[in-house]
């Protein structure tokens, strides 16, 4: 790999510990047809990450690189082709139990990119908060079901009051969204895989929400996962960085070493591709030829480089 200092060998131990870890995932799709060969796409290959509670890791790719799979594999929603899916000690994959499951639905909750499409537009939003709270939460809470809503409501920053008797389509992309983070919050979520919370927003609004991920994953030591195709935004919210490639990690870290130092040309071309206030898009220069030659070259590469402490990138000289 160019430009790479004081490389040497290193086994990262990334995946192998953490309150919530996934090591070795792949997952495959087969495509049948009637008239064609079955035909296969690995949307992951070997995905190893490791949450931590307090922290938040952002998982950044661009789109078809396996990162709401990843998601849907890390909340149970998807079955892995291979690999495991750790929580708390426990291989949640293996277990399949009754059980297993039951912790799966409760403490690893998902926010989706779309905030309208997880509302029933039929019900208040009291009633949405309702049934997570009866179903999982309302014991530890010490509340009654109405003070837990109010809690709920202010701790996403709404005011209950105003916002309990609404319907969502009385509120704006931004409020649904924090519904959706309170429904989380309301089973007791302690893992939170966000996928995309914000494409679908504002653009002025996005840094509110995930200024409110942030406040949540400390105030409430939440494990953060906030997986995002705009590697510029993963400053706001995350410790670390996950780069994700046509399935694979091709390189992470702390945060500001794998945006500040990137290593991996993917990585440098999702850099790249930010837009800069006062470069015109013309003359941001077009290097993404040259990087996708070389980030698909070093797919499947076994060799990964430590650049500086915790900082590692999946090896692709050619
Ligand atoms: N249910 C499915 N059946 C078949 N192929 C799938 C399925 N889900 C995802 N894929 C394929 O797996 C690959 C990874 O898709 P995935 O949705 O995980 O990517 P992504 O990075 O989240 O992209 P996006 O941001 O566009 O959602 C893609 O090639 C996609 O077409």
């Amino acid at each position: 790999m160019t430009g790479m200092a004081d490389e040497h060998m290193s086994k990262p131990d990334f995946g192998q510990d953490g309150f919530f870890a996934v090591q070795g995932l792949s997952k495959t799709f087969t495509k049948k047809s009637w008239f064609q060969p079955a035909s296969h796409i690995h949307a992951l290959r070997n995905v190893s990450l490791a949450l931590s509670p307090g922290r938040a890791m952002a998982l950044v790719g661009e789109s078809g690189s396996g990162k709401s799979t990843c998601a849907k594999v890390m909340a149970g929603i998807y079955g892995p082709s291979e690999g495991r899916v750790v929580y708390r000690g426990r291989n949640l994959i293996a277990g399949k139990r009754r059980a297993d499951r039951k912790v799966l639905s409760s403490a690893i909750q998902m926010v989706f990119q779309d905030p309208f499409a997880a509302l029933n537009p039929a019900h208040t939003i009291e009633h949405h908060l309702k049934r997570p709270i009866r179903l999982h939460g309302l014991e530890q809470s010490g509340l009654d079901q109405k003070d837990r809503i109010s809690e709920l409501l202010e701790l996403v920053q709404l005011d209950p009051e105003i916002t309990r008797r609404k319907y969502p389509h009385e509120l704006s992309g931004g409020q649904r969204q924090r519904i959706n983070i309170a429904r989380a919050l309301a089973v007791g979520a302690e893992v939170i895989i966000a996928d995309e919370p914000t494409s679908m927003l504002d653009v002025s609004i996005r840094l509110d929400i995930l200024k409110l991920l942030k406040q949540l994953k400390e105030e409430k030591n939440i494990a953060l996962l906030y997986i995002t195709h705009d590697i510029a935004t993963a400053r706001y919210v995350a410790e670390e960085t996950a780069v994700i490639y046509a399935g694979q990690l091709v390189e992470w870290g702390p945060t500001a070493a794998v945006i500040d130092d990137p290593q991996h040309p993917y990585t440098q071309l999702l850099l790249a591709a930010v837009p800069q206030a006062g470069v015109p898009f013309n003359q941001s220069g077009d290097r993404s030829n040259g990087d996708r030659v070389r980030a698909a070259a070093a797919l499947d590469n076994d060799r990964i480089i430590e650049i500086s402490p915790g900082h590692f990138v999946r090896d692709c000289r050619i």
